[in-house]
């Protein structure tokens, strides 16, 4: 994105800093991608930090460069901000005596014991320079234009990295509430304490953002519309069916096999009992993941119309409890529970195959995308010796499609810069 802005502004770009995640830049390199890559002798000073996602001392400096360069501003300078997923711990600037270690412990017990991007980053923004318009306040008076790559389903620019250009609107009750409801609020640190107290009674109140701009640059909507095109481009009859998939990977995984089932009995007639039944249960589940923007009826209509070839299209971001010491990501799981809801039961006339891929090209800590299935998949694996279920039950979901026909079923794209989420794909074909 930096390298596109230095780009596309040429002259007009005077200085830049970008804090980036460690290795990046190697990895680029690695995988031969220069065009992401700032040229030699760039106006921009690249920083790498934030090992494993966890702000640091490199990822500090990073933020007093970045913190210095804003209030070096006037009037008359604009101030492109590049903002995507990860932006948080990339952006650490601790409000004294919070010091970077006591954020950090503070962040990391709040994630362990389940707290959503949400309250994790109302905590964040209370705690920082930089976060909840801390940043565009540093700017001021300069003009502040913020292109944002969302990775959180919605695309709330408050939550995304911390909103470094976005007003907080949360209040100390707020994090105290959150603090509260993870048990966190006995043993906060007395620095914690006193900069909470300090907002609580701050007279300036919430920072103002009216010189500010921000704009959703990447959504997971944006690369799901894009993907619908190409689909149709290819002869299928595409459909978007939500950009919010969230909820239990199991859950995500059985909502898949019953569209898959309720979506087939409609494309490859006559719709039986049985298949009322499951549209039934479809609806059912589809209201338990509480999806707000859920097209299930237009799909399900299309699916009618078209016909012929069909692909139905969503993405978000499941969540997996990780029991298992296995090596996995959200997709190659979610990929590997769908393959073994559609082998429970024979599908009928029809193909069948379901991809699930990180749009960011990694799926959590494996080199591959994400990997697809097809309802063949555990009948196919069992005659290799796998047992699909035994490799769900640690999260082994990529060993075994390493395994599985020698790694055919794995999705490798390589990074791709860009994170928007997760993207699933659901093709249907009648026989
Ligand atoms: N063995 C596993 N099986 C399934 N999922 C796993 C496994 N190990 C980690 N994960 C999942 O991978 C994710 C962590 O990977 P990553 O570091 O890429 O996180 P992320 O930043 O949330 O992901 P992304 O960058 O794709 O948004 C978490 O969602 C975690 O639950
Ligand atoms: O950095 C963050 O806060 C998360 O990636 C959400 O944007």
């Amino acid at each position: 994105m930096a390298a596109a802005a230095e780009e596309l502004l040429g002259q007009h770009l005077v200085q830049g800093v970008i804090s980036v995640p460690k290795g990046i830049r190697a990895a680029m390199e690695h995988a031969g991608k220069q065009e992401m890559l700032l040229k030699p002798h760039s106006r921009v000073q690249v920083f790498e930090g934030a090992e494993d996602n966890l702000p640091d001392r490199d990822a500090l400096r990073a933020a007093v460069a970045i913190r210095q360069l804003a209030e070096g501003l006037t009037a008359d300078d604009l101030l492109l901000v590049l903002i995507s997923g990860g932006g948080s711990a990339l952006l650490p600037a601790p409000i004294p005596p919070v010091t970077l270690e006591e954020k950090q412990t503070l962040t990391k017990l709040l994630a362990a014991r389940g707290a959503n991007i949400q309250e994790l980053n109302t905590i964040r923004k209370a705690l920082s320079q930089l976060k909840g318009g801390g940043l565009a306040q540093a700017a001021y008076p300069a003009q502040v234009v913020s292109l944002i790559l969302s990775d959180v389903v919605g695309d709330p620019v408050e939550v995304i990295a911390s909103g470094p250009t976005v007003a907080s609107v949360h209040s100390v009750q707020d994090c105290l509430h959150i603090l509260n409801h993870y048990g966190l609020r006995a043993a906060l640190p007395r620095s914690v304490k006193t900069v909470l107290a300090q907002s609580d009674s701050d007279p300036h109140g919430p920072h103002s953002c009216g010189h500010v701009l921000n704009v959703i640059i990447g959504s997971n909507a944006l690369a799901l519309a894009e993907a619908q095109r190409q689909a149709e481009a290819l002869g299928y009859r595409a459909v978007v069916l939500s950009a919010a998939i969230q909820g239990d990977v199991k859950s995500v995984a059985r909502f898949y096999g019953l569209l898959t089932r309720v979506a087939g009995a409609h494309l490859t007639p006559p719709v039986t009992r049985a298949s009322v039944e499951e549209e039934a249960q479809l609806w059912e589940l589809a209201a338990e993941l509480h999806l707000p923007d859920l097209q299930l009826k237009e799909a399900l209509e299309a699916v009618v119309e078209a016909g012929g070839p069909v692909c139905l299209l969503a993405g978000g971001e499941p969540t997996v409890q990780l029991q298992g010491s296995g090596k996995g990501g959200r997709n190659q799981e979610l990929a590997l529970r769908v393959g073994a809801e559609l082998g429970q039961r024979p599908l009928g006339p029809l193909e069948v195959l379901f991809l699930s891929g990180g749009t960011d090209g990694q799926d959590g800590p494996t080199e591959a995308a994400g990997a697809w299935v097809v309802p063949e998949l555990a009948s196919q694996a069992a005659a290799e010796g796998l047992d699909v279920a035994a490799f769900l039950s640690r999260n082994d979901s990529h060993t075994f499609f390493r395994c599985f026909r020698g790694g055919a079923h794995l999705l490798h794209t390589g990074l791709t810069g860009t994170n928007v989420m997760d993207a699933h794909l659901l093709f249907l074909r009648p026989r």
